[in-house]
């Protein structure tokens, strides 16, 4: 039934691809293998799947995390992009990049900057980037009335942040106030939201969270429709507590204050998660395809109408119907 009313436009998603030349492993607890080889195929099925669509996918959210951090021991962060990025460059239809916890394994935040995993230059996204503090957060609106904002899920975090710099000292003191292990990236409690005072998360700034509290109120008087993504998911009932954002919370109560916001996306999670909160948004964390495999996809197409969003989802990404709040 979704299929048959024309949608207004559509946009591909796809998270946790974590490329890498290297035989199938496993994650650290050794509890769900990874097809390092068969993501960069699961990769080419989405491509070709979104370029077969009927409504072409107006652009591509990939979610973070596209090389696996394997590569950098290898040397082989750059073949591995570029393998990648070429599977990307095979259709023309335009990328936005969220950066997650493996890009940092792979690049400094600098090299991540000028690279092009940065898509805040290649659309319209110019005008709506936050250019303080090199936080990676912007916002595009590919058609009148819907905007999309990209967050920095990694900007308060030992990922990628100098040692002498601010966000660093910050960081290193909100985890070493809730985690005592000699490896940070042991969590301090094995259950609940404790979990997440890791070092392979990270959170918003205040900066950041002012600049999204800016847009938003825009995107309110403007009648607008707002879709946000970040590498790591917000909402507890959407994900594994490990995977949270360290200021999950914050950034809920900004989200459930503005009228605009219709849905939040992320990955990180592998298993993926959806939940939708009282005030009627939509919390969906994407399987990753890292963990998917050979034989199947974790991929998805959005249609994008009036009154709601569809998201028809392939291999082990269900079907969604997203109605707005
Ligand atoms: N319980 C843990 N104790 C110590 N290190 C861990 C633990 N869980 C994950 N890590 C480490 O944290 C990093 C990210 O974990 P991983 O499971 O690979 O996450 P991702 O899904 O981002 O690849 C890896 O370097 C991993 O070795």
């Amino acid at each position: 039934m979704e299929n048959c009313a024309k949608p207004l436009f559509t946009f591909g998603i796809i998270a946790d691809i974590q490329y890498a030349d290297i035989d199938d492993g496993f994650n650290f607890k050794r509890s769900r293998k990874r097809y390092y080889r068969n993501s960069l195929r699961l990769l080419h099925n989405a491509q070709k799947r979104w370029t077969a669509e009927t409504v072409k996918p107006r652009f591509i959210l990939q979610l973070g995390d596209i090389i696996d951090g394997f590569n950098k021991r290898h040397g082989a962060s750059e073949r591995a992009l570029e393998t990648v990025m070429k599977e990307f460059d095979s259709s023309p239809v335009e990328v936005h990049h969220v950066w997650g916890n493996h890009e940092f394994y792979n690049y400094s935040r600098d090299t991540l900057m000028r690279s092009v995993l940065n898509s805040t230059t290649n659309s319209e996204a110019g005008e709506g980037h936050l250019s303080i503090c090199e936080i990676y957060a912007y916002h595009f609106s590919p058609v009148p009335k819907y905007r999309f904002v990209v967050l920095d899920a990694y900007d308060v975090s030992l990922l990628g942040r100098e040692e002498s710099s601010l966000k660093y000292q910050q960081a290193i003191a909100i985890l070493k106030a809730h985690n005592n292990n000699e490896d940070l990236n042991h969590p301090p409690a094995p259950v609940g939201m404790e979990q997440r005072f890791v070092k392979f998360n990270g959170g918003f700034s205040q900066d950041q969270l002012d600049w999204l509290e800016g847009v938003l109120s825009m995107a309110d008087d403007k009648l607008e429709r707002v879709t946000i993504v970040s590498h790591l998911p917000i909402h507890p009932s959407s994900t594994d507590p490990i995977c949270l954002a360290w200021n999950y919370d914050a950034l809920l109560s900004i989200l459930q204050a503005h009228k605009s916001v219709v849905c939040f996306m992320a990955g990180h999670d592998h298993d993926g998660g959806y939940h939708r909160d009282d005030s009627g948004v939509h919390y969906l964390t994407l399987e990753g395809v890292i963990e998917t495999p050979p034989g199947s996809d974790a991929f998805g197409t959005v249609s994008v109408y009036e009154d709601r969003m569809f998201l028809k989802g392939y291999g082990r990404m269900s079907d969604r119907i997203l109605m707005y709040p």
